[in-house]
């Protein structure tokens, strides 16, 4: 990792299946250590912060409809995906891997883009999903790319580094 410390190497998408699971909270929670208050995003965020020794530019579209061009548009050039998903909302959960299987991996057509990772937010909820579960429904085990999952809080912070860890590792192989 640390051969890429010095050069901006990396591009991230943090895109959800649904709007409000938690993205733009986890940038800046990434970024700035503190939970900022949102609204809803429109367009995208870029975000360039120091991540253990790596520089990352981190591209937090909307998640909501009106936004779906824009997901075209940038995931084609990404190195690694961030999908979040809300685990509070249980009913939710197949509309999520509908959308992952037939618009985000559809997307990364760029055959660099070599890693996924789901980020399992809102652990703090009363019912929410575990990672088990997320990984039967969202249909994780047929992906043909490296994967994983790791649960978290983005309020609190929890989880967020560890998965994030993941994906850098993965990339700076
Ligand atoms: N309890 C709890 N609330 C969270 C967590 N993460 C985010 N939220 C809240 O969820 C709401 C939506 O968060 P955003 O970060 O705006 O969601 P988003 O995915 O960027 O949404 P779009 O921009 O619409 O796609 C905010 O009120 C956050 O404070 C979490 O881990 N736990
Ligand atoms: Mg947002």
């Amino acid at each position: 990792m640390g051969g890429f410390s010095s050069r901006l190497s990396r591009w991230y998408a943090g895109v959800s299946t649904k709007e409000t699971p938690g993205k733009t909270t986890i940038l800046y929670k990434l970024k700035e250590g503190t939970v900022v208050e949102t609204i809803s995003t429109v367009g995208v965020n870029l975000e360039k912060f120091r991540f253990k020794k790596v520089t990352l530019a981190v591209l937090d579209i909307g998640g909501q409809e009106a936004n779906r061009p824009l997901w075209r548009c940038y995931m084609g050039s990404m190195r690694g995906v961030i999908v979040v998903v809300d685990s509070k909302d249980a009913e939710r959960v197949d509309e999520a891997a509908e959308t992952l299987h037939h618009f985000v991996l559809s997307y990364l057509r760029n055959p660099g883009t070599e890693a996924l990772l789901v980020l399992a937010n809102k652990q703090d909820l009363c019912g929410a999903v575990d990672t088990e579960t997320l990984i039967e429904r969202l249909g994780l085990r047929s992906l043909q790319r490296p994967w994983h999952i790791h649960a978290t809080c983005a309020t609190t912070g929890e989880g967020l580094s560890e998965g994030l860890s993941w994906l850098t590792d993965k990339l700076s192989r």
